[in-house]
């Protein structure tokens, strides 16, 4: 049997010195920025002014991706420092975080990928649940899925969005990658297939083509699925690469979903009462939720203000408003924040156009 060759030589040897070194340096310099921390936290309590503050990270980060000299690649500079800040942050206060649990969901992933991983896990059973645990203070934000790549718009989040006293703070999206789990390490004896209806429906070519026999069975979460896998060796479950060892599974099939670029974008939302509404951070998104009379042309017209005060939209969906008039709802994502005055002015003009007006929050765009 061949032994792999040991690093002995001395080059190596050196190297590593230096990069001991240095790690020791960046360690004294993370303890001193922790320092700074504290003491930002401390005048916050004086001033009763809150911990978090999305656009100030947000411009952390853009300003240090603006100077990188490299050879360190700019995208890994976004999840260095989110890790930096959320420690940093985690001195200040706990930041309490709801989302769609339990343990291993791409939510947890998501909560995870915006806040760090210094948070205090809050996690619900359903949406619905993250949106009360934050509206009754028992999160400080929570954190919901709003559209899928693949799937389209998550319609309970949407239709909560309505009539919640929370707004929309931040965003961050994941690249979602479904994988086939089970105790066996076979495709042979699945009777069910227990997932997300979502990630069902991500994965319905792959299904349909590997296990056309399989029921599959729509449970409250991925990980609500793992958990009934890890139970009975006759359910396979979708899920992250995460729940599998959470659960102790075996990944049968990796990223079966049928898209190879899908992607999941969730909103972060907390309470007015909790928190104010993020400054301008110089690369800003404002969600808004609209509706005009059923009349020829109201939809044009709607969108005339932001036109003419050159103001871009991102996102355009509609959703029935039950009514029965074949009325509807619309979700706007339009570029920039109302405290630009060209913004301020589309936002006021189009609130006059319609019947219904709600901002849903208005946060710096995922930095990546
Ligand atoms: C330190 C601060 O508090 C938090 C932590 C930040 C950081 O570590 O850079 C930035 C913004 C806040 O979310 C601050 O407001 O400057």
């Amino acid at each position: 049997m061949k032994t792999p060759p040991v690093e002995t030589s001395n080059e190596l040897v050196g190297l590593r010195a230096q990069i001991d070194a240095v790690d020791r340096e960046l360690l004294a310099l993370l303890n001193r920025r922790a320092g700074l921390a504290l003491a930002v936290g401390d005048l916050k309590k004086r001033e009763g002014t809150v911990v978090f503050r999305p656009e100030r990270e947000a411009q952390v980060i853009d300003g240090l991706k603006s100077e990188n000299p490299g050879p360190l690649q700019t995208p890994s500079i976004a999840p260095i420092w989110r890790e930096i800040m959320s420690a940093c942050r985690a001195l200040e206060t706990p930041t309490r975080v709801a989302y769609l649990g339990p343990a291993g969901t791409f939510s947890e992933e998501a909560a995870i990928g915006y806040f760090g991983a210094s948070l205090m896990r809050v996690q619900c059973a359903s949406i619905d649940e993250v949106f009360h645990a934050t509206a009754s203070g028992a999160a400080d934000f929570g954190v919901v899925p709003v559209e899928n790549s693949t799937e389209g718009v998550v319609a309970r989040s949407l239709d909560l969005f309505l009539h919640t006293p929370l707004f929309i703070i931040g965003e961050t999206s994941l690249f979602i990658r479904q994988n086939l789990l089970r105790r066996e390490n076979t495709l042979d004896g699945i009777r069910a297939v227990c997932a997300h209806p979502q990630a069902l429906a991500q994965c319905h070519g792959w299904l349909s083509h590997h296990l056309p026999d399989a029921d599959r069975r729509p449970v409250a979460s991925n990980a609500e699925g793992a958990r009934l896998a890890a139970q009975d060796p006759g359910i396979a479950a979708i899920a992250s690469v995460r729940a599998a060892s959470e659960f102790g599974l075996h990944v049968l099939a990796p990223a079966i979903q049928d898209d190879a670029h899908n992607r999941t974008r969730f909103a972060i939302v907390t309470h007015p009462e909790q928190h104010p509404v993020p400054k301008p951070s110089g690369h800003d998104c404002t969600s808004l939720v609209v509706s005009v009379k059923n009349l020829p042309g109201a939809v044009h017209d709607m969108l005339v203000p932001l036109k003419r005060h050159g103001v871009s939209m991102s996102r355009f969906e509609s959703r029935p408003a039950r009514s029965g008039q074949w009325e509807y709802y619309f979700y706007i994502d339009v570029q920039g924040h109302p405290d630009e005055p060209r913004v301020g002015a589309a936002l006021s003009e189009l609130h006059d156009t319609c019947a219904f007006f709600k901002v849903l929050g208005t946060y710096p765009i995922d930095v990546k």
